[in-house]
């Protein structure tokens, strides 16, 4: 599928699947989510646009490169708040956003209760974390409100997808790519993603 990036290292692999043990307590959840939220970032940054710029280093003057924009990360809440440490690790001087959404049970629709995002969007490049895409109800509303709010640069990056989530998305996005340590087999009649690694919030926060 064209715009999807499945990022497949050893170490992530590793780590997701440790993530989808049930027995995983909540404590070394949230280590591991991080971890592979930080490994996947390299990834997923790798087109970001640099421009020439110089430095004097303690000898000389020479030429180097700096990032063309600005950076905001934007954790979909709650789980997209366990990516956000291991991410702010490789981009310290990124800014964040906050947007919460809480899926529905009984219809999977996604409410929005939360938002927090800077001014003058259309210069950042935004990059909105969720370990999890299942119906991709949450997504498109995530999408939805920073595309209005002037957002021009946009990437998705996740844990887990289903290809129910990711055909949404792309399917209404198809500029913006998503990045996902696995494409799963698809969703129960819950909406929970099979295998998938169960209610992800959840097991982050112990609830
Ligand atoms: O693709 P969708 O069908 O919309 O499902 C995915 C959403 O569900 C989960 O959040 P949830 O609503 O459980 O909130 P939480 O993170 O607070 O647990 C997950 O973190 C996504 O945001
Ligand atoms: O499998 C799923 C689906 C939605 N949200 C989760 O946390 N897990
Ligand atoms: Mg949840």
């Amino acid at each position: 599928m064209t715009g999807v990036i499945v990022i497949r290292h050893p170490l992530i692999r590793h780590n997701l699947t440790r993530l989808r043990d049930r027995r995983t307590p909540p404590q070394e959840f949230r280590r591991l989510l991080a971890e592979v939220a930080g490994l996947m970032v390299y990834e997923a940054t790798r087109s970001l646009r640099v421009r020439r710029c110089e430095v004097e280093t303690p000898l000389e003057r020479t030429v180097g490169c700096e990032l063309e924009r600005e950076v905001l990360l934007v954790p979909v809440l709650r789980a997209g708040l366990g990516m956000l440490d291991g991410i702010l690790r490789l981009i310290p001087h990124a800014r964040v956003g906050f947007l919460g959404l809480r899926r529905e049970e009984s219809t999977l629709e996604a409410a929005f209760y939360h938002e927090s995002l800077p001014a003058g969007l259309e210069r950042f490049e935004v990059l909105v974390m969720d370990p999890m895409l299942a119906t991709g109800g949450s997504a498109l509303k995530a999408l939805d409100r920073l595309t209005q709010a002037g957002a021009r640069r946009l990437r998705m990056i996740h844990l887990v997808a289903a290809p129910e989530g990711i055909r949404a998305v792309r399917s209404r996005y198809p500029r913006v790519p998503v990045f996902t340590a696995a494409i799963d087999r698809g969703l129960n009649e819950r909406g929970f993603i099979l295998p998938g690694l169960g209610d992800a919030g959840d097991r982050l926060f112990g609830t």
